[in-house]
């Protein structure tokens, strides 16, 4: 198994700090259940993330820091001696020759006159472009043009795969097809892959470690599930969740943490001594993880479709939110067709800024009616430092 990592890196480009002392690697926890991860690098327009990759792969110099590559540093390593492969954004294929002509002349450069061939039956087998491969770049589809050009990212049949949004300006079957083809060449060819999105969701679906770029710097390294559930901090929250996470205004006043949304009621809540600083603080949960509670369903008792109503501020319903909610039916594999939910009666007062959103499963077949009330545990509320956006651990009820 490849393994990068990546020790301080510090980089300034035209005048811009674009990567700040920025640390990458793979946890060993993560790597005793999954020797060889597929890594998603997360993170927002301009936060550094192509950077970092040419960075790894030798077409930019770091102002300083160490590439570690298998355990050599291989700063001042020319980037075709670095066993590694990269997808560019907007890849430029030989116009003037064929995709099996670029394929065999990158498998020239790289492999021994012996397995060339089978490599490169390999990286069109993989990719699918068997029927397109003798045809050249111009008049192909972009989704063929990306299948091309990470054919000839297989053919290097390099140890450390670098992809630059791989996914990005393909419509929804063919980026899902993509997708399961990513994964299927990462399971089958040995190896470290790095694939770079803006998008929470692809980097959810696919990843088995995600690391989250914000600011130039990765502020977490971590399976999906803990991003989802343990954000480090609130751009991490943010990076990933759709519907968005839904986020609330409060204060630590006296160790006590005290709402400032007329919304949210919360029940007596505590930071530990070490936090307990008087602050603003963000409180955040994720839309999935609210209980629903509503007087009507239809016209029919809520009970009677099995929702619970929001039962009063208990042990368990640590934050409660009574107006302003809206509800949508889940998105993806589990979702129920036709059955979105927008809107509330507690929309009473007419608030359209700033709804709370929960996410309903299964969604109901007739319009929801009455009050909705959302409730969560204390485990689902995220507690966030509102200057720092870092995530505040040891929040507990009090008693
Ligand atoms: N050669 C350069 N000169 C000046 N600024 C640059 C240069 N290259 C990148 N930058 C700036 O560095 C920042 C990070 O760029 P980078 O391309 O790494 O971001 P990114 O996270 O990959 O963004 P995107 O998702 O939009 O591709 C951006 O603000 C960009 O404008």
């Amino acid at each position: 198994m490849s393994q990068v990592e990546l020790r301080n890196i510090e980089s300034t480009l035209g005048g811009n700090v674009v990567l700040r002392g920025l640390d990458f690697v793979i946890p060993p926890e993560i790597l005793a259940q999954a020797p060889q991860p597929y890594v998603v690098f997360l993170g927002a327009s301009g936060s550094g993330k192509s950077t970092t990759l040419k960075i790894i792969a030798g077409l930019q110099a770091a102002d300083s820091g160490n590439v570690i590559i298998d355990g050599r540093d291989v700063g001042g390593v020319p980037a075709r001696d670095r066993g590694v492969a990269m997808v560019f954004q907007q890849d430029a294929l030989y116009p003037h020759l064929t995709i099996r002509e670029t394929l065999a002349t990158t498998v020239r450069s790289v492999a021994d006159r012996s397995v060339r061939q089978s490599q490169l039956d390999q990286a069109i087998e993989l990719t699918g472009i068997a029927a397109i491969v003798d045809r050249y770049p111009d008049g192909l589809s972009g989704g063929e043009l990306r299948r091309a050009a990470i054919a000839k990212a297989i053919a290097r049949n390099a140890p450390v795969r670098l992809l630059d949004e791989p996914l990005s300006a393909l419509d929804g079957p063919i980026r899902h097809a993509l997708a399961g083809d990513l994964k299927r060449w990462h399971s089958q060819q040995p190896g470290l892959t790095i694939h770079v999105t803006h998008d929470g969701d692809e980097a959810m679906r696919m990843a088995d470690v995600i690391a989250v770029i914000d600011g130039g710097t990765i502020v977490q390294i971590a399976k999906p599930e803990t991003i989802y559930d343990a954000p480090a901090s609130l751009a991490v929250a943010n990076a990933i969740g759709s519907p968005p996470i839904n986020r609330f205004p409060a204060i630590i006043r006296r160790g006590k943490i005290v709402s400032q949304d007329e919304r949210v009621q919360l029940g007596t809540l505590k930071c530990p001594q070490d936090a307990a600083t008087d602050r603003a603080v963000v409180l955040a949960v994720r839309p999935d993880r609210f209980v629903i509670g509503t007087s009507l369903v239809g016209g029919v008792a809520a009970d009677d479709w099995g929702l619970s109503w929001s039962p009063p501020l208990a042990d368990r319903s640590w934050c409660r939110v009574s107006q302003g909610v809206q509800l949508t039916a889940p998105v993806g594999p589990d979702a129920t067709p036709g059955a979105g939910y927008q809107g509330g009666g507690s929309n009473r007062d007419g608030l359209d800024r700033n709804w709370a959103t929960a996410v309903l499963s299964p969604a109901p077949t007739v319009p929801l009616d009455g009050e909705l009330v959302l409730s969560a545990s204390v485990g689902d509320v995220h507690v966030f430092d509102a200057s720092t956006g870092m995530r505040i651990e040891g929040v507990h009820v009090d008693g």
